[in-house]
């Protein structure tokens, strides 16, 4: 039998705010371990910690107390930028630079001095629903729901292990969402781990083989029938 190893154990993770003189806990004592290759879906009301729980995995912010562990090494000992390209937060509100949909979706590459040949970028860009035409655009003149799948499309480039999505589908009608959804799902069967922070429950369900909700501080896990 073949025991699939743990790419993310969370051990004992709390994070606390101070806010308007009172201190919320979006996450208390969170302990969890996500499997390589898992498909996940955390839900949960508005407020309540999802976001809190991604910007941890990906050290944007640290617990108060408890600690991550990828790949049988504690966040802290990764060099945070190579921790960041492996554990890849896509935001919800897409941050794109003055240019063209090119020039954003071959930023990570340059950073490293690497270039993405034209084919890759149209690639990348056919598996976002965009037409490859769409290099050439000014992102300013794009619709909320390209820009999302602009920043998709960026962060696919870096073939990241943990793709962590925070409502990549939030601005997007039925057919874009089919699309992503469908890619995402290609994406986790080769190998990739995925955690999607998704409002919908149906959504949820489609897509995840574990669901997991955030509220009052705690995590629990879905029972899926
Ligand atoms: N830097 C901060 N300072 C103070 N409070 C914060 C901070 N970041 C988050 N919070 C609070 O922590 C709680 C959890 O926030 P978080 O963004 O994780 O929620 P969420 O579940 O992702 O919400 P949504 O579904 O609306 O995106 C909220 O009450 C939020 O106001």
């Amino acid at each position: 039998m073949s025991v699939i190893e743990p790419v993310l154990e969370l051990h004992n993770l709390s994070k606390s705010y101070e806010l308007d003189n009172r201190s919320i806990t979006p996450l208390y004592n969170v302990t969890a371990s996500i499997p390589g290759g898992a498909f996940i879906a955390i839900t949960g009301p508005s407020g309540t910690g999802k976001s809190t729980l991604l910007r941890l995995l990906t050290r944007l912010e640290d617990p108060d107390s408890g600690h991550v562990v990828y790949r049988g090494r504690p966040l802290t000992e990764w060099e945070p930028t190579e921790l960041r390209r492996r554990l890849h937060y896509v935001f919800q509100n897409p941050v794109l630079f003055p240019g063209t949909v090119a020039d954003n979706i071959t930023y990570p590459a340059r950073l490293t001095d690497q270039t993405l040949a034209d084919d890759t970028i149209h690639d990348l860009l056919t598996r976002v629903a965009l037409p490859p035409s769409y290099a050439n655009r000014t992102v300013e003149d794009l619709s909320g729901g390209e820009k999302q799948r602009v920043n998709l499309a960026r962060s696919l480039s870096l073939c990241p292990n943990v793709l962590l999505l925070d409502e990549p589908t939030s601005a997007l009608d039925e057919e874009s969402t089919a699309h992503i959804e469908a890619e995402v799902t290609a994406y986790c069967q080769q190998g990739n781990t995925i955690i999607w922070i998704t409002h919908s429950t149906e959504q949820a369900k489609r897509i995840a083989d574990r669901i997991w909700q955030i509220e009052n501080g705690q995590l629990t896990e879905v029972v899926l029938r």
